[in-house]
């Protein structure tokens, strides 16, 4: 069998859609020949550079992105739900410490990295719960199966040069990035999966394929 392609998922907890391709990507790493990376990533940096607003933040657009989302979600089967207040959550609130402590968890413990980001989202983008205070995180964490001592130790790297410095930036929320021939091909929004398993010569079951280990 051919060596495993490596496919790399850029996502924002604070973004939905990155959690639709979380998802899928997910399911996908145990059926299709490759070797999902995940790589904590924001948007914010890159809003602020270049004057860009939040989709969302357009009222016709918004409104359309939340009905799109309502069905993404259905059809991904991913329990998300609007919070109540949108921009006090997305924007106000934002992600950032949050995505500093998923950074972290990749430089030391990077098994933890799925169901990490996953309890994150369940609490943002499911039960409109917080994820920038510490405890919130830690609640999050423990969920997740890490140690008290670890999510500590985690939570004190989140301030670290080395942590601010690895979290990535990605143009669009969610962007996978894989390799071929050298070239590196991107791919922005979880609308992209079927184009991507086209290109990687791999079969598209649609969003929810039988998967031999789910776990959502
Ligand atoms: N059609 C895309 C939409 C993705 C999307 O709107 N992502 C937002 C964050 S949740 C984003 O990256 N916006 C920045 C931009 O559009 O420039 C999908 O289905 O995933």
């Amino acid at each position: 069998m051919a060596a495993a392609r490596r496919v790399q998922l850029f996502y924002d907890v604070v973004s939905p859609y990155s959690w639709l391709a979380f998802e899928a990507l997910c399911r996908y790493q145990h059926i299709w020949n490759v070797d999902l990376h995940l790589r904590p990533a924001v948007l914010g940096g890159i809003m602020k550079e270049t004057g860009n607003q939040a989709p969302a933040m357009l009222p016709k657009r918004g409104e359309y992105m939340m009905k799109d989302i309502k069905r993404m979600a259905k059809y991904y089967q991913v329990p998300l739900q609007i919070p109540k207040d949108f921009f006090e959550s997305m924007v106000k609130k934002g992600s950032l410490s949050a995505m500093r402590f998923l950074t972290a968890v990749d430089m030391i413990q990077p098994q933890f990295l799925e169901p990490m980001s996953r309890e994150l989202w369940m609490r943002i983008w499911s039960r409109d719960e917080d994820i920038t205070q510490p405890d919130s995180i830690l609640d999050a964490a423990r969920k997740a199966g890490l140690s008290s001592e670890l999510a500590q130790q985690l939570l004190e790297m989140i301030l670290s040069p080395e942590v601010k410095n690895r979290l990535k930036e990605a143009f669009g929320m969610p962007t996978v990035v894989i390799h071929l021939n050298g070239e590196p091909q991107l791919f922005f929004g979880s609308d992209r999966l079927e184009l991507l398993s086209s290109v990687l010569g791999e079969k598209w079951l649609g969003p929810v394929p039988a998967s031999p280990n789910p776990k959502l």
